[in-house]
């Protein structure tokens, strides 16, 4: 599988194209609406998600609710493009409008964006040009593009869940959720206003955000992404670049403004002797392989073991604040205090939903690679009987 995401922030559209899914997997715009709904929500979002009503339209490779094996477009309207149709205008400017009102809008780069390099890199003058595609307003497409691989996986048996386990330095207690299911985690997290599953940080959270918002600053915080039911050998120690927990944390730190991946107990492992890190190895008939802890969170030489991934995520807080930091304008060299007209507080819990949604494509594309894909049946029979030799191995 293999997938390419186009589109501006304010331009009319977004769009992605999914090439190499099986054929005959049941796919309709409904279940990938749900996750977009969510990707929008979350306490602490700015005004622009209240423009938004984002929807796919799917226009090719799907016929009657279900995938042909040919490539799956995707698209999603930018609502907010009508109130941007001079800036942001694909046609050249009529000879009667002066390129200076429309086109050099922005000079004055933010810090922690990507205006200032972006505009040295591709030659902008007008850094709109480089914010309108480094903004996260991308990561609609990549949640659409999730969402399928996220119904391919459940097709399989395998089901993800993220949820958001620290904002502002205020943090869950795992013993909150360590017994829940799969299913009663993303239960609780669906109703919760921040996609947390310990009702008390949540409510602190909440708190945090509101707080931050009122003195113009932003917060940022850690995300945890859960894939269970995958069969153990997805991904290789053979090569460096087929490591499974390279490619998930790849797939993490794509995401906007994310700046650090664990997997398993992560970076406290560095304070941990190693009697209890590792995980010892158990077998029974019933489960076949499996391990009495997951301090490892799921991958061990780059492999899946068959126990729960466990990969987290750390989010910097939002870069353009109300209460602005300095920069230098490109035109003049001048300094100058940035002013904004609207940003997020805090994106953590819509960026729990991209987080559950890169890593779910990274997951289905590893598989699609180990086994013959070109089917969904075809794929499931397959499955089934790796999973079936493992067990016995
Ligand atoms: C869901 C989500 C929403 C975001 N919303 C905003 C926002 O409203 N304002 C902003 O300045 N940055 C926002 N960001 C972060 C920027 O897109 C990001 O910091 C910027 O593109 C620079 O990339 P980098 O932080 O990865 O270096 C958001 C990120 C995500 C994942
Ligand atoms: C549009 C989305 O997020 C945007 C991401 C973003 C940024 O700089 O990354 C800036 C804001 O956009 P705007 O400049 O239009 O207010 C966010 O609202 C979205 O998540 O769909």
């Amino acid at each position: 599988m293999r997938y390419i995401t186009a589109g501006e922030s304010h331009g009319p559209q977004l769009t992605a194209i999914i090439e190499g899914l099986p054929a005959q997997m049941e796919l309709t715009a409904e279940m990938i609406n749900k996750e977009l709904k969510r990707r929008q929500g979350g306490h602490g979002r700015g005004r622009r998600m209240q423009i938004e009503k984002d929807r796919v339209e799917i226009s090719s490779g799907v016929r009657h609710g279900k995938t042909m094996g040919s490539p799956v477009t995707l698209t999603v309207v930018n609502d907010d493009w009508k109130h941007w149709t001079g800036i942001m205008g694909v046609e050249p400017l009529p000879e009667d409008v002066n390129p200076e009102d429309v086109k050099r809008q922005i000079t004055r780069p933010r810090p922690g964006h990507a205006d200032l390099v972006g505009g040295m890199k591709y030659g902008h003058r007008d850094l709109r040009n480089v914010l309108e595609r480094s903004s996260a307003r991308e990561t609609t497409m990549r949640v659409a593009i999730g969402a399928v691989a996220k119904q391919f996986l459940r097709q399989l048996g395998i089901e993800t869940v993220a949820h958001v386990t620290e904002i502002g330095g205020i943090k869950t207690d795992p013993a909150a959720y360590a017994d829940l299911s799969i299913e009663e985690l993303r239960a609780i997290i669906e109703e919760d206003a921040v996609y947390c599953a310990d009702a008390d940080a949540s409510v602190k959270m909440t708190a945090a955000i509101d707080d931050i918002k009122k003195r113009g600053d932003t917060l940022g915080g850690v995300v945890e992404v859960i894939i269970e039911g995958c069969p153990p050998g997805i991904g290789s120690y053979v090569q460096f670049d087929r490591k499974m927990d390279g490619k998930l944390a790849g797939a993490m730190m794509s995401i906007n403004a994310f700046k650090g991946v664990e997997v398993g107990l992560g970076f406290d492992m560095a304070k941990m002797p190693g009697s209890e890190v590792h995980d010892e190895i158990s077998w029974n008939e019933e489960l076949g392989y499996y391990r009495k802890s997951n301090r490892l969170g799921g991958l061990e030489g780059g492999m899946t073991t068959g126990m729960p991934i466990v990969v987290r995520g750390v989010m910097k807080p939002i870069p353009t604040l109300y209460k602005p930091l300095e920069s230098v304008d490109i035109d003049t060299k001048e300094p100058f205090v940035a002013t904004i007209e609207r940003s997020d507080p805090c994106a953590v819990p819509a960026a729990s939903v991209v987080a559950e949604h890169v890593i779910a494509t990274e997951m289905a594309k590893a598989i699609m690679e180990e086994f013959r894909s070109d089917t969904m049946d075809g794929l499931q029979k397959d499955i089934e009987q790796y999973r079936q030799y493992v067990k016995e191995f």
